[in-house]
């Protein structure tokens, strides 16, 4: 069996100075010359010059007349010149051609019309009035666009008024994609299990596409290390740099590398980032060749350092901004790591919230707008450091974010999809921590809203009594009316209970949610009112972050039983028993209620099409909505609906 340790790693800086030497060298555009309709987005390869001016004629800005200026002069209120047609001036429309003797124009509001031949006016004209000389806007021979500039919608219509038919511009770079695996099928095909779906050449292809290249992407190729060879060969063949997604670590059908080597050579295998870590990059006959590690985080990573830059000519400018973490993000100290964070703008405050960080996490980089860098050898950061972090979306106004830190539910993901389809502008960034954690967002004025539900089992109430303890200084609003039904999670043939007590007489193992979240809570009250200890529960330790995640592991089987609410357990057809009508209320500190992003919310949740998805998810009730006001050590009901 053939394996490639490769150990040996470089910084990405290295990795990035030594990839830039060598293919500088090695690697050149082609120019070519193209219609200028063709040419969006293109990168002009030579700078371009007007082949005619704009205007190419003296033309009339205005409709009106076109006089003599000098015949103008004496023209006052009470001696109003008198002009005759065809000789002293001529009628003419915006854009005609002003041409001698004539060389002014007056609006047509400011012409007296005496007849059919004659005009007065009371005002002079003085020379070029309201007329568009040639070349006001450029003239013949201006340069209308420098070289290696990226052309834009504006840029054609100059382009087009310069009178340019064809330019010269760099042929998009010929970005070859070869995905590889024998566990790796196309979309469409129906997954056994260990088959994963292709998805990192599409990714790519439209990160190649976004940077101005031009994708092609080649058929799956399984581990075998001849059909990779003819792969790579045809694929180097056919463009001017080719990417080779996955094979890239220590397996032993990992074959990238050595193949690299055998055909070409390899310059670096191994850089100190993660995700990302084990990326190849080399060349075959002058052309650069990178192999890009498999988990669709890494690949995103390699692929925006090393491929982007080298597709658009230039590195991409990047956008860092300052924000605050508002959780913890310990590192290994091993390597530079890169963690996908959504930032949201709270009183004034860019928050920076880290999302998953496992280099297979797709999620986290459809929800990610920015990346937190953490240097090798630093422990991470602390919640609460002050951290700077690149802009991954730049079209996003942080200001229209709404913040929401707390408990998981799904009506957070209706909530989101509704806010941009009604109010297009106000979108939704919801992390899952639970409902203390959320709470306590809401204390360090990290988050704007806080959707929680902890019960207090002395009196059956949700939330107020948990909102005094830890904020009783700033006024607080408690948006009641939400209720959601929790209960057991089981599979129908062999888990079925009635309470916790079943669960332990049945030997079934369970699967807990995180500490601080309010179904824990739920889920130690039931522990307490059947009398059952902790101990006596398998599964009691593991913990998951989500009703998501908990349906998942009954559903795969990895645990028997769990708690959560129904709307999940429907969506995920599992059976469910209800144990508990819970209230779900959302936690918003008073001064934030006039803020835009807070209306559209409420509106949002009072919604028909809101009620509607709750009616047709099952396992929800809606009443009118009561505002509790919390602080100052004391709470009560201020408003009832709105
Ligand atoms: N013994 C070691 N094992 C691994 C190491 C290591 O240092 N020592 N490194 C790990 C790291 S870090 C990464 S990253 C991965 C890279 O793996 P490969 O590039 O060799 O890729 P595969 O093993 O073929 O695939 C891994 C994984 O990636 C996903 N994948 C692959 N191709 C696609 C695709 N076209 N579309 C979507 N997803 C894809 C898939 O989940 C594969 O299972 O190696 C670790 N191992
Ligand atoms: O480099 Mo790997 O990408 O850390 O997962």
């Amino acid at each position: 069996m053939e394996r490639n340790i490769y150990l040996q790693t470089v910084t990405l800086e290295e990795a990035l100075q030594c990839f830039e030497d060598k293919t500088t060298a090695s690697f050149r555009k082609t120019i070519e010359e193209i219609p200028v309709e063709g040419s969006f987005g293109r990168i002009t390869a030579e700078p371009i010059y007007a082949k005619y001016s704009n205007p190419n004629f003296n033309a009339s800005a205005m409709d009106g007349i076109a006089v003599i200026s000098k015949t103008t002069r004496m023209a006052d209120e009470r001696n109003p010149v008198r002009l005759t047609k065809d000789t002293e001036f001529v009628f003419v429309d915006t854009g005609d051609v002003i041409c001698e003797p004539y060389d002014s124009v007056i609006m047509i509001e400011d012409v007296r019309i005496i007849d059919e031949t004659h005009v007065e006016i009371i005002t002079p004209s003085h020379p070029w009035q309201h007329v568009r000389m040639i070349g006001e806007d450029f003239v013949v021979g201006e340069m209308l666009l420098t070289r290696n500039h990226k052309i834009t919608a504006v840029d054609l219509g100059a382009l087009v008024s310069g009178g340019i038919e064809k330019l010269k511009v760099y042929a998009p770079l010929r970005v070859g994609l070869i995905p590889t695996g024998t566990e790796i099928v196309e979309i469409g095909t129906k997954l056994k299990s260990g088959d994963i779906l292709e998805s990192n050449t599409r990714m790519f292809a439209g990160l190649v596409l976004e940077s101005g290249g031009m994708p092609i992407r080649y058929p799956i190729v399984s581990d075998d290390k001849e059909l990779l060879r003819q792969a790579l060969q045809k694929a180097v063949k056919e463009n001017d740099f080719v990417v080779i997604n996955a094979g890239s670590s220590a397996g032993s059908e990992d074959y990238t590398a050595s193949l690299i080597k055998e055909l070409g050579e390899v310059w670096i295998h191994g850089i100190d980032i993660k995700p990302g870590k084990p990326a190849i990059l080399g060349a075959i006959e002058g052309k650069p060749v990178v192999g890009i590690p498999g988990y669709p985080v890494s690949a995103y990573m390699t692929f925006k350092h090393f491929v982007i830059p080298m597709i658009e000519g230039i590195k991409p400018p990047q956008k860092w901004m300052e924000a605050t973490l508002s959780q913890a993000v310990p590192s290994s100290l091993k390597h530079k790591e890169f963690v996908r964070v959504q930032l949201g703008n709270v009183d004034g405050k860019v928050i920076a919230t880290p999302l998953k960080r496992g280099a297979a996490s797709t999620m986290s980089l459809v929800k990610a707008n920015g990346i937190l860098t953490i240097e090798k050898e630093s422990e991470g950061f602390i919640s609460g450091s002050k951290v700077m972090v690149e802009q991954t979306r730049k079209h996003l106004e942080l200001e229209k974010a709404l913040v929401s830190i707390g408990s998981h539910d799904l009506i957070m993901d209706w909530v989101a999809d509704l806010l941009l389809g009604e109010k297009k502008e106000t979108y939704l960034l919801s992390a899952h921590v639970g409902s203390l954690g959320g709470i306590l967002a809401i204390k360090r004025g990290e988050a704007h809203v806080a959707p929680i539900h902890l019960l207090d089992e002395n009196t059956g109430e949700y939330n107020v009594k948990e909102v005094l303890r830890y904020l009783s200084g700033e006024e607080m609003i408690l948006i009641k009316g939400m209720k959601r039904w929790q209960g057991f999670y089981m599979r129908k043939e062999d888990t079925m209970i009635d309470s916790i007590r079943d669960l332990v007489q049945k030997n079934l193992s369970f699967i807990n949610r995180q500490k601080g979240s309010g179904t824990r809570l739920l889920t130690d009250y039931f522990l307490k009112k059947d009398l059952v200890n902790k101990d006596q529960i398998k599964g009691y330790e593991t913990e998951v972050l989500t009703h998501t995640a908990v349906a998942q592991a009954v559903l795969s089987g990895n645990a028997d039983v769990g708690v959560g609410i129904e709307s999940v357990a429907r969506q995920m057809g599992l059976s469910y028993k209800a144990v508990a009508k819970e209230d779900y209320d959302f936690l918003i500190p008073k001064r934030f209620m006039e803020m835009t992003i807070i209306k559209d919310f409420i509106d949002t949740i009072q919604s028909e099409a809101f009620k509607q998805r709750l009616v047709e998810a099952g396992g929800y009730e809606i009443e009118p909505l009561q505002y509790v006001s919390i602080g100052g050590n004391s709470c009560k009901i201020t408003l009832e609906g709105r």
